[in-house]
């Protein structure tokens, strides 16, 4: 069944948020909608939501730590708050734009994956890589996955390629599918696409051989979209 999540990344308030959260937990309510579905908020959206057992929302990042002086950083003291025990682990912004290596990374990965947390772990290519083929694609992505345990049992995988994120520009379903079933080869683990997913071509992208859901930002910001993208999904 697919898995549909949403990475609101640096948008909505903690005000717009709750009211997102209670509208979509309504329609998952009325539609009986039983696909698992995740909202990433900002971290200070958190809090502690009345929701369904399938809608799990979880946090885009946060620290190695329970606490501590990390500054700017929260850790699991301010997320078992809010009961939350989902994040969000190695989404490209935080690569290439925080700068997030992948010691570091790995390093989270191993912190929230002792204490059970369920991890969506991203990986993806920039452009440069996609361009060289295939074969480089793979290596990179590969690359992404040293220092994590991939037989954890609360893992998610999502492969995002960098340059389809908010660019408006879909993998072709080709380029989906080939790296889909090579990772699926290699690990055996709910795998999920992002990039500039939208409530046109959701349907096409889950049904894809491989594809076990969508991992959306921009389409997923704009509630009525949202709920539309959950419902061409019901059924896959
Ligand atoms: O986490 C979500 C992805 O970065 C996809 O973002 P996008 O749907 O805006 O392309």
């Amino acid at each position: 069944m697919s898995i549909i999540a949403s990475n609101f990344k640096t948008n909505h308030t903690r005000k717009s948020t709750a009211s997102f959260v209670k509208e979509v937990n309504d329609f998952l309510v009325s539609e009986e909608i039983s696909n698992d579905v995740y909202i990433f908020p900002t971290s200070t959206s958190l809090d502690s939501f009345d929701t369904v057992s399938n809608f799990n929302i979880g946090a885009q990042n946060a620290y190695a730590t329970q606490k501590g002086s990390f500054t700017g950083e929260i850790g699991t003291e301010q997320l078992e708050e809010f009961e939350i025990k989902t994040i969000l682990i190695g989404h490209s912004e935080r690569r290439h734009i925080l700068g997030e290596s992948q010691e570091e990374i790995a390093k989270k990965f191993s912190f929230y994956s002792n204490l059970g947390y369920k991890i969506i772990y991203c990986i993806g290519e920039p452009l440069e890589v996609k361009e060289q083929g295939i074969e480089q694609t793979l290596e990179y992505v590969y690359e992404q996955f040293v220092g994590i345990d991939t037989n954890y049992e609360n893992l998610i995988l999502a492969y995002e390629p960098v340059w389809a994120i908010g660019t408006g520009v879909t993998a072709t379903n080709d380029d989906i599918t080939s790296v889909h079933s090579a990772i699926k080869s290699k690990i055996n683990k709910p795998l999920l696409y992002g990039g500039s997913v939208k409530v046109a071509n959701v349907r096409d992208i889950c049904a894809l051989p491989g594809v076990d859901g969508a991992l959306i930002g921009t389409a997923s910001w704009i509630l009525e979209d949202f709920k539309q993208i959950i419902k061409n999904t019901k059924d896959l």
